[in-house]
């Protein structure tokens, strides 16, 4: 098994201006409490975490409505490094064996700035995808579409087309090749998005 899942520790970087993330002791047992308890706070959006389609959408659909079938199951892990965008040529270039396809882009495992610069996606690739039959895409960077971005051209091709997206995946130590994926959102009522433990086995 190859956990393919961030590190997630005090300070972790967050998107720009987004909550910081925090863990902390709120009952202890060396203060002379009965149990230990901390406080998480957190946005939805940290380290490896599955985007439900609200977040880019606001009639899309909630966490809630994003089927787990699509998080468990076969899955490629492509090379994509040197992409400055993944686009049509690109992924023509590829044997696409999966209906789920982990992208890495040669983002580092640990994160010690929030990247500003990564790989995002064109939205002719995503149909490319949909036509090929892919139904989760998962990628190493923050975000499909560039950091400055405001209309999130990337995502709603995902959405127009029902591919559901993994982002801030840590693929460092994986060769290229299928597996099999496990991908495993909080069960958070309403959420635009959810960290996730994402395995491949
Ligand atoms: N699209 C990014 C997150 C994102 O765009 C974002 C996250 C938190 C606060 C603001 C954000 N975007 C603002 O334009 C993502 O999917 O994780
Ligand atoms: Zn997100
Ligand atoms: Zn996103």
């Amino acid at each position: 098994m190859i956990d393919i899942t961030r590190r997630l520790y005090e300070g972790h970087p967050v998107w720009p201006g987004d909550t910081p993330f925090t863990l902390e002791p709120v009952s202890k047992i060396a203060d002379g409490n009965s149990v230990n308890v901390s406080k998480l706070t957190t946005t939805t959006h940290l380290g490896t975490h599955l985007d439900a389609p609200y977040h880019y959408v606001e009639d899309g659909g909630k966490l809630e409505s994003v089927p787990l079938s699509v998080f468990i199951g076969p899955c490629q892990v492509v090379d994509a490094r040197g992409q400055q965008a993944l686009d049509v040529p690109f992924l023509r270039s590829l044997e696409l064996r999966a209906e789920r396809v982990l992208f890495y882009t040669g983002q580092p495992d640990e994160w010690r700035d929030f990247p500003r610069e990564f790989t995002h996606v064109l939205p002719a690739a995503v149909d490319y995808l949909a036509e090929r039959g892919v139904r989760l895409f998962g990628t190493d960077c923050p975000s499909v579409d560039p950091l400055t971005s405001k209309d999130l051209p990337g995502h709603k091709a995902f959405a127009r087309n029902g591919i559901f997206i993994v982002e801030g995946l840590a693929l460092e130590a994986v060769r290229p090749g299928e597996y099999e994926l496990i991908v495993l959102p909080l069960r958070l009522e309403g959420a635009d998005a959810s960290p996730v433990r994402a395995i491949l086995r």
